[in-house]
Order: structure tokens, then sequence, then C-alpha cells
């Protein structure tokens, strides 16, 4: 293989349409019943053989590591670790999802990297190896490789595709600022005490989506993330409220925010709620839901 041949692999933002979180278990992470859906808003991640690790972005975006830090460089190397490998490579990142907005673009950048460094030095890892290692970066990697609809138990690590014959339009609200994902957990366990031990699989949730039904999936959309970071955002309550007023099938915090969503039925309800938003100098973008989890498109 000359050095020179990389692969590019396209890997979808997330959102959850539904999201219980228990209360925090002796390692300190919450047991989690969650549906991800994968939606259209992608990174790109193109992995070349180098002599050392590196990482690159096409364009310079706010809060992105470049060091060793970068999610998808310790991928990297917890792949050839899983191999017993003295490989490297150097990986570049087109990122189309927003930073710390609560939809899973690092967990993106890692799955990407996994399959892409796979493929590149034909490693022929089996789906099982690629998952475990996956869970192994952070809870929403192994679904950004999945892809689809399913449904995340364990702390979000455990993933099972259930079937979802929905094809709706989400308006996607970008915030100007992040927020943490600890920080809003750690919130959560203030103001939610009594969580349970074991949140409930939400069925109503997986038969809406098994029938097709896009307003029933938008009456029950659910987070229980939100009151923790509306408390953290205040800013975010007016948004909401204006999304709610576009009379949307249903409104939504994605995973623990700041992005807020609003779920249609038509594509063309969306973009009128989009350009009303855009006059009104809020930045949104649409993304269709569900699509394919992360994926090679160009060897090159
Ligand atoms: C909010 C969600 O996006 C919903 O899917 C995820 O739960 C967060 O997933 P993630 O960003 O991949 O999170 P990880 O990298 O695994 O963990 C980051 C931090 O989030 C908190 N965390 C995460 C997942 C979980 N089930 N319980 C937690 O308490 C912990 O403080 C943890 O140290
Ligand atoms: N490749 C990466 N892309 C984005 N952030 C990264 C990356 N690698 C490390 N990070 C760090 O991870 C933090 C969270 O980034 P990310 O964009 O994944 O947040 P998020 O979408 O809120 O995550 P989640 O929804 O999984 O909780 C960033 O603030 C940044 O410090």
């Amino acid at each position: 293989m000359p050095p020179s041949w990389s692969v590019t692999v396209r890997a979808p933002a997330k959102v959850n349409l539904h999201l219980g979180v228990g209360r925090p278990r002796p390692d300190g992470l919450h047991p989690l019943a969650t549906i991800y859906q994968a939606v259209g808003l992608y990174d790109d991640v193109t992995v070349t053989d180098a002599d050392d690790w590196s990482v690159e972005l096409t364009e310079p975006v706010a809060g992105v590591p470049l060091d060793e830090d970068n999610i998808a460089v310790r991928a990297g190397r917890a792949l050839t670790a899983h191999h017993g490998l003295d490989l490297a490579a150097r990986i570049v990142i087109d990122k189309g999802i927003p930073v710390a907005g609560g939809m899973a673009g690092g967990s993106a950048d890692a799955a990407a990297t996994l399959l892409g460094l796979d493929r590149l030095w034909d490693l022929q890892t089996s789906d099982d190896d690629l998952l475990q290692i996956a869970g192994t970066l952070g809870s929403d990697v192994p679904f950004a490789l999945v892809g689809g609809t399913a449904l995340g138990t364990g702390h979000g690590q455990l993933v099972t595709p259930v079937p979802d014959a929905t094809s709706g339009w989400w308006l996607v609200v970008l915030s100007d600022e992040g927020l943490s994902t600890p920080a809003v957990y750690r919130h959560f366990d203030v103001i939610e005490p009594d969580a349970p031990i074991d949140p409930p699989v939400p069925e109503p949730m997986l038969e809406a989506l098994a029938d097709g039904d896009v307003v029933a999936v938008g009456d029950l959309l659910a987070n229980d993330l939100w009151p923790a970071a509306r408390d953290l955002r205040p800013d975010l309550v007016e948004v909401e409220a204006y999304l709610r007023a576009t009379t949307p099938e249903g409104v939504l915090l994605s995973g623990s925010g700041p992005t807020l969503l609003a779920l249609h039925e038509n594509v063309s309800d969306a973009r009128v709620a989009a350009e009303l938003l855009n006059q009104r100098g809020v930045r949104c973008t649409l993304a269709p839901g569900p699509v394919a989890g992360a994926h090679v498109v160009t060897y090159a």
C-alpha cells in the first residue's frame, strides 16, 4: 500500500428522542434508557498512514483540541493497542456537527476514525470488537458506528437497533456557546435526587417509531436532562417557546444541550420555520432523520 493512501469516513450527529436518566452508579456514570436517532449533520474524517499521530481541522473550530486530547487520536491509539500494532496516522476532520452541542460530534469523529483506520490498514476488526473499543472511548461512540435508530442502555454504550419507519425533518437551532456534559449531569443529580435506579425503556416511543408515526414521536419526545440544562442556560427558554409557537410535531433538547430541535413531518414546513428563525437572526439548519451510521465515502 503506498503511504499516500487515505480513507474518508462520514459519521452523523445524533439526537436522543428519549433520554431517561437514572441516579449515578458507583462509577459515577448514569444508567440510561435512551433512543438514539442519527440525523443528517456530519463530520468527515480522513485518515492517512503517518510516522506519528496528528490531528487537523479543515477549518479552525473553537473548542476542538488539536493534540492527544482529541478523541479521534484516542480512538486511533485504542485501535492500534487492541491489535498490538505500532502504527500511526494523520487525521483530518471536516466538522459539520456543532461542538459541545449535545449532538455527539466528538463521538462521531471517534467512530469515523475507528472505521477509517480499520479499512486503511485492513485490520478486519470484528463489529463486536469495534463496538467494544468504541464503548471505552465514550458513551455515545458505539451509536455513531451503528446509526439509524437504536435503543441505548447501560451508560448509553450498549446499542440495539430498533425499527424506525419515520422520515422526519429536524430544525436544528445552534447555540454560540457549548454546554459541558459532565456539568449538566452533575446538576441533574442536584435537582433529581430521586431518579430511578433503572430508567424504564419507553415502549410507546418504540411503537410510534415502528408505526412510522412522526406526529406521535413528536408528542413523546422526552429528555430528563432538559430541566438541568435550562437551569444552566436560562437563555434556552425563549428559543424553546419560540420553537413551540411555530407548531412543529415536537420540540427537543439534544442530549445534554444546548442545541434545540423542532421535529417537522414535512420539509416544506421545516423550511418555512427555518427562514422565519433566520430572519430573527437565530442560526439554524435542517437535518433529516434517521440516517446511516459511520460509513466510508472515499478511498484515495
Ligand atoms: C448526554 C449524552 O450525549 C446522551 O446520549 C451522553 O450521555 C453523553 O455521552 P458522552 O459525551 O459520550 O459522554 P462520556 O464521554 O461517556 O462521558 C462524559 C461525562 O459525562 C457524564 N456521563 C456520561 C454518560 C453517562 N451515562 N453518565 C454520565 O454521568 C460523566 O460525567 C462523564 O465523565
Ligand atoms: N474531535 C473532537 N471534536 C469535538 N470536540 C472534541 C473532539 N475531541 C475532543 N473534544 C472535546 O470534547 C468536548 C465535547 O465535544 P462534543 O462536540 O463531542 O460535545 P457534545 O456534542 O456535547 O457531546 P455529547 O453529545 O456526546 O455529550 C469538546 O468541548 C472538546 O473539548
